[in-house]
């Protein structure tokens, strides 16, 4: 792909929120009813949709996202069902252990068919039980606390969960929380406790925001772009649930100032760039490779924190980080404890192929650096995890692909 010159400008259309999605289509089954609109095309999204048409199937496959396996195993055994859950070879290698114990104290029967804390599953119904405090460590997965959370409302006296660890990804605890009361739930959350009454969900209806995920890659797209590079984004809200609206903010020392307007955003490139700038993803794991792919190519150091969660996602995201960076001249190295610097002298771009190791990110995460020279990224289709026509909406930007 590459880029024929001149400013970028226009109109982009995102997918709508995958997280938003997936929580309601779990939350609107339990409540029995409702109408969702603006559901995510993300292929992670339609899975859901999928499986959900068919809560009786005896085998589920989650594919590759981890939303799924979580919520959707919780889900079966809270509804009682008898069933596999399984998913793509790296789906088998990212954690479950800590929603299975939680899940087993409140009564569910599940067995792991292969390794010991990692899927596939095998449930076989649930004798409810409640009442006690749950202990469930908050340093692995958020999507662990949010699949527990929205079935709160069936376990018998309540949910209750003391959070252990250091917490992360909050935002998308909250943003259950917000999801589970718009479908009148009574839901508390703390620092390190979280109540669900056990009161039924009621059907509602509910109107998905635009991915502020999704954006982030034309964040990156504009602080890249020649100078006078401006561009829309429609369906983005000012008031978001989505922790990922951190980007806003994130981008602004990369040289991106963001307008809210009626109807979603504007982006603007600045000439304000800082030199150096830190700044932590322990809220906003999804946003670190968009980041140190922009920080690289502007040339700006960023020294990076918060991201322990990487490296158990769709793959090593740092390992995957680290080696297509370094084609480009650029590094990623490790400051101390639990700090990366991102750094490049000169970004250089001149026909250089990216792997993008099954991950969805990688690969939009790279694209902007076609802005500045050839690039060829590899099995682009990885993008349909969470933003399907990402590539037609480059074309349609601008770019020759
Ligand atoms: O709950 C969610 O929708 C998500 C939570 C985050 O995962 P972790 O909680 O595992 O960090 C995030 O990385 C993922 O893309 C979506
Ligand atoms: C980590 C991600 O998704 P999941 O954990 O739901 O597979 C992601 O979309 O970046």
């Amino acid at each position: 792909m590459r880029w024929p010159g001149g400013p970028l400008r226009g109109t982009a259309l995102l997918p709508a929120s995958k997280s938003e999605s997936n929580r309601a289509l779990i939350i609107r089954a339990l409540a029995g009813g409702g109408q969702l609109s603006n559901l995510s095309e993300a292929n992670d999204t339609q899975l859901m949709s999928r499986l959900l048409a068919h809560p009786a199937a005896p085998e589920f496959d989650a594919e590759d996202a981890g939303t799924v396996m979580r919520f959707l195993t919780a889900f079966l055994a809270a509804t009682g069902r008898h069933a596999s859950i399984s998913g793509t070879p790296r789906m088998l290698e990212r954690p479950i252990g800590v929603l299975v114990d939680a899940l087993r104290q409140l009564g569910a029967d599940i067995e792991y068919v292969g390794r010991e804390g990692y899927p596939p599953l095998q449930l076989r119904g649930w004798q409810a039980r409640g009442g006690a405090p749950l202990s469930v460590r908050g340093d692995i997965s958020s999507q662990f606390i949010s699949a527990l959370m929205m079935i709160g409302p069936l376990v018998p006296g309540g949910l209750h969960l003391q959070l252990t660890g250091h917490v992360g990804s909050r935002p998308y605890i909250l943003m259950t929380a917000a999801l589970m009361r718009h479908f009148g739930a009574e839901v508390d959350v703390q620092e390190r406790e979280v109540h669900v009454a056990p009161q039924p969900y009621q059907p509602a209806d509910y109107a998905v925001e635009a991915d502020w995920s999704a954006a982030s890659y034309w964040y990156s797209l504009v602080a890249l772009a020649p100078e006078g590079s401006q561009l829309h984004l429609p369906g983005l809200r000012r008031q978001s649930w989505q922790g990922d609206q951190a980007i806003a903010r994130l981008m602004e020392p990369l040289g991106v100032h963001t307008e809210f307007v009626d109807d979603g955003v504007v982006l603007r490139q600045t000439s304000e760039r800082a030199a150096r700038v830190a700044m932590n993803f322990t809220d906003c794991p999804d946003l670190a490779q968009t980041i140190a792919v922009a920080a690289a190519a502007t040339g700006v150091v960023v020294d990076m924190t918060g991201l322990e969660s990487l490296r158990i996602k769709e793959t090593d995201r740092i390992l995957a980080l680290q080696t297509e960076l370094a084609k480009f001249g650029a590094g990623m190295a490790p400051e101390g404890k639990d700090m990366f610097r991102v750094s490049a002298e000169r970004l250089h771009v001149q026909g250089q192929t990216v792997e993008t190791y099954h991950d969805h990110r990688m690969a939009m995460a790279f694209a902007p650096l076609a802005l500045r020279g050839r690039l060829t990224v590899n099995t682009p289709a990885v993008v349909r995890k969470s933003y399907p026509f990402f590539w037609e909406e480059l074309r349609q930007a601008g770019f020759e692909l």
